[in-house]
């Protein structure tokens, strides 16, 4: 089998919201697909009222299918200091047309503040591997890990869009939805995520420079979170860029469009080049032409971390078969 859903970006490419259906019969989330975790969790009827703002609500009482999975729990926190919490049921979860029968679903009776902000997104749905899933006391498999040996073939791919709707593919490549080879790396999956190094980047016009660069391919981060050395060399090519300590950020002036930035796939010569107008990543309101850095320094996580802002510049197979990504432009 082979399916497709489409994803819409929330203001400023934020964060990208996919239709979920849920429980029978089907109730249809808004969920934030993310490569960079491994739980399915959803705002639930069990989320107390005061910490919801507008989200949808998977209601497994109102689910012929639902089966509350006794003392199983879940907390998870993610890198910008969200948290989230619940118990545990197993339902049906369609995404993309294919159907999970036993899916676990962690419904939320806790949420941070981030979340219930965050009125159009009813929960997230991981595709990270299953290690990271953090239900206890057994971890449970991801919606993508249930549904792979029904594939055609055993991937999912990414086409992020900036600005506009793109879509998750299952089971097979859309040979329109990318120009030119797609080139395959080696993904280490040890640490649970979609890790994979890249041998170099370019600024601007500017020559490769070698250079390992090991990263996440990560659907669930805005932004691209690379080395402290090659930001700080980015943001140099920039007259007005500057370090923001009170933002704790890089910013730069959002005119004119600052230089490309292009990373480096496989041994073959392949590159992404993400348009310098995806780094203008969002004006900051006080200063007025002063805009917020899309590439930021990966400082303090260990790894670095290819979210949205590259990912929507490319057409990205997550291959969980052979244990590999494979990168083309579009
Ligand atoms: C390493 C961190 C990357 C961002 N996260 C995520 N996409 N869920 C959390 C983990």
């Amino acid at each position: 089998s082979t399916g497709n859903e489409v994803t819409k970006p929330e203001s400023y490419d934020v964060e990208y919201l996919t239709p979920v259906s849920i429980g029978t019969p089907g109730q249809v989330l808004h969920l934030d697909i993310d490569t960079g975790s491994s739980d399915l969790w959803v705002f639930s009827s069990e989320t107390p009222s005061n910490l919801v703002n507008g989200q949808s609500l998977y209601e497994p009482a109102k689910s012929s299918t639902a089966q509350k999975l006794e003392g199983y729990t879940w907390k998870i926190s993610y890198g910008d200091g969200s948290s989230s919490s619940g118990v545990v049921y197993r339902d049906s979860v369609t995404l993309g047309g294919l159907t999970v029968s036993s899916q676990a679903v962690e419904a939320a009776t806790q949420v941070s503040e981030e979340f219930t902000s965050d009125s159009n997104n009813d929960g997230l749905l991981g595709l990270g591997f299953g290690s990271l899933n953090t239900v206890q006391p057994k971890g449970q498999k991801t919606w993508f890990e249930n549904i792979m040996q029904e594939l055609d073939s055993p991937i999912f791919t990414a086409d992020l869009k900036a600005g506009e709707p793109g879509t998750y593919n299952f089971g097979y490549i859309d040979k329109n939805a990318h120009i030119g080879n797609i080139s395959y790396v080696s993904v280490n999956d040890s640490n649970g995520y979609w890790t994979w190094t890249s041998p170099g980047y370019a600024i601007g016009t500017g020559a490769l420079v070698s250079t390992q660069i090991m990263g996440i391919a990560d659907t669930g981060t805005t932004l691209l979170l690379l080395p402290s050395t090659i930001v700080v060399m980015y943001y140099a090519q920039i007259p007005g860029a500057l370090y923001d300590a009170t933002q704790g950020a890089y910013t730069l002036p959002c005119s004119p469009t600052p230089p490309d930035f292009s990373f480096a796939v496989g041994d073959d010569g392949q590159v992404i080049t993400i348009p310098g107008e995806y780094i203008l990543y969002a004006a900051i309101t006080s200063i007025g032409t002063m805009c917020f850095g899309g590439i930021q320094a990966d400082s303090g996580i260990g790894f670095s971390i290819f979210g949205d802002v590259a990912l929507k510049a490319a057409f990205v197979v997550f291959d969980g078969g052979k244990k590999r990504l494979g990168w083309a432009s579009k």
